[in-house]
């Protein structure tokens, strides 16, 4: 990670063309001329990518070297919650340039799936835009993109895994890392939510599934539209108040909220849908989590990318738009 470590100048952005296309990073991380602007344009690329992802622009890149932007609030004073509080987390100067960044530059999709509940199916309807990159802790991906085992380093076989992982583009690989720093945990995937409008949300639910592992750490970034995050403790035999009396945080641009300890294990959390006003600004949420086994890679591609169509921010219509492969 000695990359992200280091500040980049401009210089690398704007560089004398080269001879010929060169591998700048790990994975299909390539340097490309850009014929209008006659400047070197790095981005992230990956066979599994609809398209390329652009290198974080350097200004952001530069500002984000001043996160954590406030020192994180302790939140344990209820049952069972261990939470941190960083109000912001992203410097003011970055939270809306991120935001507009990759809300354009990621490719997100609406995940249908169905569920069977005895014997009827239900179809499920995503109610946000979703997508999803990393890799379990059993794999990682080579230089050249490909998978190997992280044991023995050798290629894992086709079909070891049912869905296609994609390597986190170095935007969020990068924030990624920071996110590590700050917080002494480990991660392996980022989930990326784009809540459009107040019609989107996710209901009451808890990251507790097993291939996290016993009280997973999760953190949680805000940008662009603030919305109301509620977390209810499960029901008990104790009664805890906080089972019926929904604790409100107002997630803002720039948040970032770590759950930890048995946050996962003993609470609920959900983003309700809300009417009107600033909930249709658009709402970017991206967590970064740890997955031990292969069962949690397959279930976030399942969950989070799916089989649907691509969509792709429109920045005329200002909408999320099907992409049928332009550009
Ligand atoms: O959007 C958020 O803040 C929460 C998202 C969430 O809970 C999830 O993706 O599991
Ligand atoms: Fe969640």
């Amino acid at each position: 990670m000695a990359m992200s470590k280091r500040p980049r100048t401009l210089d690398s952005f704007f560089s004398p063309p080269p001879k010929k296309t060169r591998t700048i990073d790990s994975r299909d991380d390539v340097a490309k001329k850009d014929d209008t602007s006659n400047c070197i344009i790095q981005q992230s690329n990956h066979q599994t990518y609809p398209f390329a992802i652009p290198f974080l622009p350097s200004d952001i890149n530069e500002m984000l070297n001043f996160a954590p932007a406030s020192e994180g609030r302790v939140i344990n004073d209820q049952p069972d919650l261990d939470l941190i509080y960083y109000q912001p987390y992203i410097p003011k100067e970055a939270q809306k340039d991120l935001f507009e960044f990759l809300r354009q530059e990621l490719f997100f999709y609406r995940v249908k799936y169905t569920i069977k509940r005895g014997n009827v199916e239900t179809l499920i309807n995503t109610p946000r835009f979703t997508t999803v990159y990393g890799l379990d802790e059993t794999a990682r991906f080579d230089s050249s993109g490909a998978i190997v085992d992280s044991n023995t380093e050798k290629a894992v076989t086709k079909g070891t895994y049912k869905c296609q992982p994609r390597p986190l583009p170095q935007c969020l690989d990068h924030l990624r890392t920071l996110t590590e720093n700050a917080t002494s945990q480990k991660f392996n995937f980022a989930l990326v939510n784009y809540y459009a409008s107040g019609n989107d949300s996710i209901s009451y639910h808890s990251d507790d599934e097993r291939f996290l592992g016993p009280d997973p750490a999760i953190a949680s970034f805000t940008l662009g539209a603030k919305r109301d995050f509620l977390m209810k403790h499960k029901p008990t035999s104790s009664d805890y108040i906080s089972e019926k009396q929904p604790m409100k945080l107002q997630l803002a641009s720039g948040d970032m909220i770590l759950m930890k300890g048995r946050t996962q294990s003993q609470w609920l959390h959900s983003i309700p849908k809300r009417k009107t006003g600033e909930a249709d600004k658009g709402r970017i949420n991206i967590t970064f989590r740890r997955a031990m086994v292969k069962g949690g890679t397959e279930n976030y591609y399942r969950y989070n990318v799916g089989d649907g169509e691509v969509f792709r921010w429109n920045a005329n219509r200002r909408e999320m738009t099907p992409w049928r492969g332009e550009k």
